[in-house]
């Protein structure tokens, strides 16, 4: 099993362990009373020409502990000041040490949109997601069906989030915009490998129509990577590492906007 199957596995279990002691019927009725609508993530991405959604994430599998101190409330307030179009927040607890709770106090804390980042794997999740305040769900090609990418796509629709679905490679893309993904981000890491190529985005942009947002997902670091993925149609890029790492994030955003939008 590769990583993203091993992580795909653990949190199917970790889902059963939830549904035990909250059922999925009494999910479903904590989602549905949270009455909130939370701000619009693919609208936020349309905001400008080039948006930043910035990851509020303290490890990961490649990386291992990225962040030994964590203030992700000031993190995410932070990200919000330097003009974050959404924030994307780690909930998964083995490999990324996210947690449900770091996700519910940003959303309640900030204005802007927060993407629910985490290998949903059961409708149960999006209902979660919902009941946190999260504006958005990732589902990841790489461990979903066509059937539940566009089951899921449509569940969180309907309870107004939006999704954004996220491909590797050229049959993902397609896999993506068959299931009707409002908004579809290509992720530059090979979950597989943990091997980054920006171009992988590049490639795959000209599959995506210009209606539909498109993120340029993970391995960012510098002004030159961003001005590539401009230049090549990109409207969003996810950043987690580079500014998790920089003790000044909004110094680091300037930094990386250089002169785009
Ligand atoms: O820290 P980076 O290299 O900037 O990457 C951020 C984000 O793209 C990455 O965390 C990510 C992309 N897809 C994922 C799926 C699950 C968990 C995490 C991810």
């Amino acid at each position: 099993m590769n990583i993203l199957e091993q992580i795909a596995e653990r949190t199917k279990e970790r889902i059963q362990k939830k549904k035990m002691i909250f059922s999925l019927a009494e999910q479903r009725k904590a989602a549905e009373e949270n009455s909130r609508l939370a701000p619009s993530f693919a609208e936020a991405l349309r905001q400008s020409e080039l948006s930043f959604i910035c990851e509020v994430k303290k490890a990961s599998p490649s990386k291992g502990v990225i962040a030994e101190e964590f203030p992700y409330l000031d993190i995410a307030a932070e990200y919000e000041q330097a003009g974050a179009a959404a924030i994307s927040c780690l909930t998964e607890p083995y490999w990324f040490q996210g947690r449900d709770r770091y996700l519910r106090e940003i959303a309640s804390q900030v204005g802007i949109p927060v993407l629910r980042k985490d290998f949903t794997v059961d409708e149960y999740m999006i209902y979660e997601a919902k009941e946190m305040g999260a504006a958005a769900v990732l589902l990841i090609c790489g461990i979903l069906d066509d059937g539940q990418l566009k089951a899921y796509g449509q569940l969180t629709q309907e309870l107004g989030m939006a999704a954004l679905v996220e491909a590797h490679s050229e049959r993902e893309v397609e896999r993506a915009l068959r299931a009707k993904a409002q908004v579809i981000g290509v992720n530059n890491r090979d979950l597989r490998t943990f091997q980054v190529d920006v171009g992988n985005s590049i490639r795959l942009r000209k599959m995506v129509p210009k209606e539909i947002p498109f993120v340029s997902e993970s391995g960012i670091r510098t002004s030159q990577d961003m001005r590539v993925l401009y230049e090549n149609g990109t409207d969003a890029v996810l950043i987690g590492e580079t500014l998790m790492r920089a003790p000044d994030k909004k110094a680091m955003l300037r930094e990386l906007r250089g002169k785009i939008g």
